[in-house]
């Protein structure tokens, strides 16, 4: 399962949970503006929007899980296995396949509402990267700078395009069906409760946080996504970018998963592997680890834009504590 979020604090920062129960080799990867995007079926990206997100990269493409542009432009790919169905080449339409989705998106469009105008015309078509990497049933949550996100689910009636007032995705069921959930949790407040249940007899409090006492907090994507909502939407906004990244952090490692409680196989657990976020204004990506909670960070502004060579920086998987004696 996966959890992404675009957290709305003066700037904007968006990402995602990774949670599986395999690496995939997954590095950060910034690809340059004169890199040369080859699709499928489409024409091929000679210049574009330097991108900058989570990839594995395999014959010198980059394959992103997430990432944003240059221009603040986010997007996720989440897991939406079941649901998830990739139609056959369409004369009529811009076919491109899933693998190609974020570089297709990101290299083109610098908000939302472009996102929008070209995702009107798109079939994501099933065409896998190669026989070893097939094709993954995902749905995604494109966000950008103005604190606006969608979501893009491809099922057997069509393509799906919703605005998503909440800001928030992980995985099943369809999107909307997330949404008519919330109705179940409507009373759970940061404030202690009133007492509906007995109003003439005085019922005390025991304990602190009674009002979220019944918070859904399983593994699971209807219980993430609940806990989700009511953590992003209690959220405070630092006073600087190291309080925004820190409060941001806080509210992905809320819902990461823990090795030893989701177990997909006899003995094998699907955990958080990493969390990530991109501060939409400044192009900083910010990563943690499942094995280390530090926070590192790579720029978009660092790094030379004006070339055609991807750069990848492995991930810093070394736990650091700080000794203080
Ligand atoms: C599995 C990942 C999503 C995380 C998630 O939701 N896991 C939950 C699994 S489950 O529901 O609980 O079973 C997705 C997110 C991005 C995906 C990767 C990206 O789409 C890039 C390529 C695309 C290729 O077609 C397949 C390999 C791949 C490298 C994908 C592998 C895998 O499907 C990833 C890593």
């Amino acid at each position: 399962m996966c959890t992404s979020i675009l957290y709305t604090a003066g700037d904007c920062y968006f990402g995602r949970n990774l949670d599986l129960e395999v690496s995939f080799g997954q590095e950060v990867v910034i690809t340059p503006r004169d890199y040369r995007f080859n699709f499928r079926q489409m024409p091929a990206l000679d210049h574009h929007y330097a991108i900058i997100g989570m990839a594995l990269v395999q014959d010198n493409y980059p394959l992103y899980f997430d990432g944003a542009n240059e221009e603040g432009l986010g997007m996720a790919g989440l897991n939406f296995a079941g649901p998830a169905h990739y139609f056959p080449v369409d004369d009529h339409k811009d076919n491109v396949s899933p693998f190609e989705f974020i570089p297709y998106i990101l290299g083109q469009c610098k908000n939302v509402v472009e996102a929008k105008q070209l995702l009107k015309k798109l079939n994501l078509v099933k065409i896998n990267f190669s026989d070893h990497l097939q094709l993954s049933p995902l749905h995604w949550l494109i966000a950008d700078r103005s604190g606006k996100s969608i979501v893009v689910e491809s099922t057997v009636s069509g393509l799906h395009v919703y605005d998503n007032s909440v800001n928030v995705l992980t995985n099943n069921p369809e999107f909307p069906g997330q949404l008519t959930n919330l109705a179940n949790y409507q009373s759970i407040s940061p404030e202690q409760p009133t007492n509906g249940l007995a109003p003439n007899i005085k019922i005390g409090f025991y304990s602190r946080g009674l009002g979220s006492r019944m918070l859904p907090g399983g593994m699971d994507s209807q219980s993430r996504f609940v806990k989700e909502v009511f953590t992003l939407q209690h959220a405070p906004a630092g006073a600087s970018e190291v309080e925004n990244v820190t409060n941001y952090f806080h509210c992905l490692h809320a819902v990461e998963q823990q090795k030893g409680l989701d177990e997909v196989a006899p003995n094998t657990f699907e955990h958080t592997i990493y969390s990530d976020g991109i501060n939409l204004s400044t192009g900083t990506f910010y990563y943690t680890t499942y094995a280390n909670h530090q926070i590192n960070a790579v720029s978009l502004q660092h790094a030379d834009l004006n070339n055609n060579t991807l750069a990848p920086f492995p991930l810093r998987e070394q736990q650091s504590i700080n000794m203080q004696n």
